[in-house]
């Protein structure tokens, strides 16, 4: 199956934060969301594959092409669209479009303007006067307005209201229909992920620590409850992370049927949830 993002053994350092030697693999034609706790890495990771910040080492390839030598033709194909503005504040969007639309030779006139209708989004009003959603809306009419093969947004999501979010992830799911588009999209609302996203890639501390088809995920992580007496050293190992209060533990198994197997009906299995997965990976990952 064919990537649209690929990072090589890519490392990069701050002074208190560090990605080591990190692959990625995000397949072409479908919505992966990227999630971690604040601080995770998610944004420097958006930044590489943007050209935004560079690696200190390894590769970073967008539709099979190598930053930073092929940045403008990944530029030219792919849509980035994050809940700042972008442009010139000051500028309305019939000017941003003045502007940017010579600048791509895929620009659709026909579709902008289709887009900026259903999004209710006004022509003549500066920039600068519009809500935060507004200003997502504008950055994702444009990226599609060029057929972006690729859309990368960091949070679009923030700060909006649940209906507004609703209509985004609705937006996401209907230009999915244009064949071969990828969505590459970092949240905090895992909520919109269970259902929207096809992948999910978990980060804590620069290091990914799942990577796989959220149906799988929802399908076989448990949050499995049962008395103490249950774990010795055996039963222990099927779990990924455990805690114990004086007489229960609760525990995450990546493995339900397993679960269902060793203990039957001496452990009550709950459905996981992706903010529930993230902290039981995230304590795994520090034990
Ligand atoms: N230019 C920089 N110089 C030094 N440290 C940085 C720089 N950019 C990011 N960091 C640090 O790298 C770490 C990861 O930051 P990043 O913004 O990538 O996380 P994130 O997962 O996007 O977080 P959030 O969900 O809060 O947006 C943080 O500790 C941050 O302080």
């Amino acid at each position: 199956m064919e990537n649209v993002i690929e990072f090589h053994n890519v490392s990069k350092k701050f002074a208190s934060f560090e990605i080591d030697q990190l692959n990625l693999k995000v397949k072409k034609g479908y919505i992966t969301g990227f999630i971690g706790t604040n601080g995770a890495g998610k944004s420097t990771i958006i930044k590489m594959i943007m050209n935004i910040l560079q690696p200190d080492t390894g590769d970073v390839h967008v539709f099979g092409l190598q930053q930073p030598q092929a940045e403008k033709v990944i530029k030219s194909r792919l849509g980035f669209v994050y809940d700042q503005n972008i442009f010139y504040p000051w500028l309305n969007l019939q000017e941003i479009q003045k502007m940017i639309a010579p600048t791509y030779p895929t620009w659709d006139q026909a579709t902008f303007l289709h887009y900026v209708e259903q999004f209710e989004l006004p022509m003549k009003k500066a920039i600068k006067h519009f809500s935060k959603g507004m200003q997502t809306k504008a950055s994702l009419a444009i990226a599609l307005s060029h057929h972006a093969e690729l859309l990368i947004m960091d949070e679009p999501t923030a700060g909006l209201d649940p209906a507004f979010r609703m209509e985004l992830m609705a937006i996401f799911q209907q230009v999915m229909v244009e064949e071969g588009r990828s969505i590459f999209f970092s949240t905090h609302t895992t909520s919109d992920l269970e259902r929207y996203a096809d992948y999910i890639v978990v980060l804590d501390q620069g290091k990914i620590l799942l990577h796989a088809p959220t149906d799988e995920i929802l399908q076989n992580y448990v949050v499995v409850k049962g008395s103490n007496t249950l774990l010795d050293r055996d039963t222990k190992a099927h779990f990924i992370h455990i805690i114990q209060e004086t007489h229960t533990f609760r525990a995450l198994a990546s493995c339900k049927r397993e679960i269902a197997d060793i203990f039957g009906e001496h452990v009550v299995m709950e459905n996981i949830s992706l903010d529930e997965l993230i902290f039981y990976l995230k304590a795994a990952q520090r034990q």
